[in-house]
């Protein structure tokens, strides 16, 4: 039996991988939260259920038979000592706390078990985060047991081509829409061949880039439009028919200059892009996919990113520039990030708070667009 450690049992780590892992044979799985409420209601129920939209039907799954465990329990370091693969599946800014946690394990993992080989693999839509994560387990980890990380242990990046929801984390019923696999960056020491919906690829980081792009740039402006117009989820944005207009026109400037940008073909785009339809209508709520909109207006990231890489290529960016007046806009009192940026909307005024996330200069002709919209949207 193979072992999995799943960190972070979320919407993510529940609905897809959790989900997709009892599926497969040979493989038990144990999940670690830093959150009481989910380990707690995992164990208590027994099970969970998730609804998965695939293509051709929609399967009711039960999952049971896990272990869960937060930090503090015993269980929790066994299992950073025996597993075969750890999935990450928190968010971006939470990786250097598990990181940490983790190399208290490591570092019995290597006098107990020193000739096991461990894969880690990281779970979010941040890129370029493994240099510094592989710097984190370095600091972390006392100098003797650096030869023996470098030897037995993997880091490894992913794409995420699912959306998971749930009410909250914590959620016991989770939907999850089935079309596209999980890609993992190679070379792996552990094989996951033989598990739907996971497959290792090549040239991660640039594909990575282009899928942030295409896929979550359009996402994410169809959040913050659906919130600035009253709606809760992005099933309604997205039968909204100026709502569709928009999100299309955001997604048409991003392909244009990822085609530019990019040594891809149209086919190859479509092939990481494009969703096939699901069966059935998997309710997202605009919460999730708008949150942390401070993550989503930074440099590089999903927006801001597309909008320079347009700007480079002198194509048009006009929309982008006006879903990020709409991110600017976000002030859902839920999320911690979207009360901190209007914070600094308040005390620093909106064109300082634009140059700071977004890396353009205050006389850059992407911030003054952004400005521009974010007056004309204020007022209306
Ligand atoms: N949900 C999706 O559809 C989706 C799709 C693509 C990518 N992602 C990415 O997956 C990641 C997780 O998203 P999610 O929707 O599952 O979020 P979530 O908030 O539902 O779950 C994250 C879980 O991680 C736990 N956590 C945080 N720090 C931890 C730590 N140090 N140790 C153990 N557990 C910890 C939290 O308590 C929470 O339960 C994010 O990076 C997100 O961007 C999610
Ligand atoms: O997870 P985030 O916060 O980076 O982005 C929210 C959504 O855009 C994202 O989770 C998508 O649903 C997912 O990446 C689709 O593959």
């Amino acid at each position: 039996m193979k072992h999995a450690l799943i960190i972070g049992a979320g919407r993510l780590g529940k609905g897809f991988i959790g989900e997709t892992l009892a599926n497969a044979e040979g493989w038990k799985t144990t999940f670690i939260d830093i959150d009481e409420n989910v380990i707690e209601a995992m164990k208590n129920k027994g099970y969970y259920d998730v609804c998965v939209h695939r293509e051709t039907r929609i399967d009711e799954h039960r999952v049971r038979g896990y272990d869960a465990y937060t930090w503090k329990q015993s269980g929790a370091m066994e299992s950073v000592i025996d597993a075969d693969v750890i999935y990450f599946v928190i968010y971006p800014e939470q990786i250097p706390q598990a990181v940490c946690t983790v190399c208290e394990g490591l570092y019995r993992r290597k006098q107990q078990q020193p000739d096991k080989k461990l894969c880690m693999i990281f779970i979010t839509n941040k890129n370029h985060l493994m240099k510094d994560i592989e710097q984190m387990f370095y600091e972390h980890l006392p100098e003797e047991t650096h030869a023996w990380f470098q030897e037995q242990v993997v880091l490894r990046d992913s794409i995420v081509r699912r959306s998971t929801d749930a009410q909250s984390n914590a959620a016991l019923n989770i939907r999850t829409t089935a079309v596209l696999s999980l890609l993992i960056q190679q070379p792996l020491n552990v094989d996951l061949s033989a598990i739907e919906w996971m497959e290792t690829c090549d040239q991660l980081e640039l594909l990575k880039d282009v899928k942030v792009f295409v896929v979550n740039g359009p996402h994410a402006a169809s959040a913050f439009l659906g919130y600035y117009k009253g709606y809760e989820t992005i099933n309604e944005i997205s039968s909204d028919e100026e709502g569709a207009a928009f999100i299309k026109e955001v997604e048409k400037e991003i392909t244009e200059g990822v085609l530019q940008h990019y040594p891809l073909t149209k086919k190859q785009l479509y092939n990481l892009s494009h969703f096939p339809a699901a069966k059935g209508e998997m309710v997202d709520y605009i919460y999730r996919v708008a949150y942390d909109p401070i993550r989503k207006l930074t440099k590089g990231d999903r927006l801001a990113g597309s909008a320079a890489m347009c700007y480079a290529h002198g194509l048009p960016y006009d929309a982008i520039a006006k879903a990020m007046a709409y991110g600017f806009l976000y002030d859902e009192p839920r999320d911690k990030q979207a009360v901190v940026l209007q914070k600094s909307i308040h005390e620093e005024g909106i064109l300082q708070t634009i140059v700071k996330l977004t890396g353009f200069a205050k006389e850059h002709e992407v911030t003054k667009r952004i400005l521009y919209y974010y007056e004309q949207l204020k007022k209306a």
